[in-house]
């Protein structure tokens, strides 16, 4: 994986553009999530440890939104069930070009790994496979509001018996002074990863129309109103959190 530091947005920037999963982000990628999202690295690598609970032999797990291919890793680091194998997901074809390479380097060294398709493309547009997992891991917050329900009811409908969707997001809160709170403490985050107060601003200011948090109760209403028959969050630190959905 790629070591270079993220300073995308060190130098003051006379128009700050909205926030793309391009070429420059890919670059710093590694570096960017694991400094900006507090529990990054213990959400993705439980993430393959309660993907082996749900695995079912010989069904699909999919990685949606799969950038570098973090999760698929994991997934591949932790799930033994037999003829399972990662269908990766992603729309950038920046990111689907590195992590094809990360991943043909894993091949290449262990010829045990689960076996694993990286598609470039749109997840609305996605047809389904039967599956036993699939993981949006800060995925669906880049999903417009109005596309999210419908395809969380597909996942649903692909979802076997025993299965799981594993959803991991940046929450925004209700209560104004809670939100207020994690916020600022998300923020004191970045900071003691080495962000600067330029670098915090004019992130935010790339991401606010490209990135749109739910609360808690909004994932949990529409999950339930997509099908799902239970909804368990696994892991919160400050505003990010990741739930395990039942079908
Ligand atoms: C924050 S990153 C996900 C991080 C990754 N899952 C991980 O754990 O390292 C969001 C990813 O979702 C992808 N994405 C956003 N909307 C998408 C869509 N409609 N279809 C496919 N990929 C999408 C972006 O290109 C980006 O790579
Ligand atoms: O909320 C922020 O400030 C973030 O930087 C979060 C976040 C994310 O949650 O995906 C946004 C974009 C990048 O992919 C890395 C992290």
């Amino acid at each position: 994986m790629s070591k270079e530091p993220d300073r995308l947005f060190a130098q003051p920037l006379p128009q700050v553009p909205d926030f793309a999963f391009n070429e420059d982000v890919v670059r710093v990628f590694p570096d960017m999530i694991k400094r900006s999202v507090p529990g990054y690295p213990t959400i993705v690598e439980n993430l393959g440890v309660l993907a082996a609970q749900f695995a079912q032999p010989n069904s699909v797990l999919y990685d949606l939104g799969s950038s570098l291919g973090a999760v698929t890793q994991a997934l591949r680091r932790h799930v033994r069930t037999d003829g399972c194998r990662v269908i990766a997901v992603d729309n950038s074809a920046a990111m689907v070009e590195r992590c094809r390479e990360y991943l043909n380097g894993q091949d290449s060294m262990f010829q045990e790994l689960l076996p694993v398709e990286v598609i470039e493309g749109d997840i609305l547009a996605l047809q389904f496979q039967p599956a036993s997992v699939v993981a949006l891991n800060f995925t669906l917050q880049f999903v417009a509001p109005d596309e999210r329900l419908a395809l969380l009811g597909r996942i649903r409908q692909s979802l076997l018996p025993g299965g799981a969707l594993i959803l991991s997001e940046k929450l925004r809160f209700n209560d104004p002074e809670e939100h207020a709170l994690l916020t600022d403490l998300h923020i004191a985050f970045k900071r003691a990863n080495g962000y600067s107060e330029l670098e915090i601003a004019q992130k935010r200011s790339a991401i606010e129309n490209v990135m749109k948090p739910d609360s808690l109760e909004e994932h949990r209403e529409r999950l339930l109103a997509a099908g799902f028959s239970k909804v368990v969050p696994w892991f919160q630190c400050l505003n990010f959190a990741s739930l395990i959905a039942l079908p």
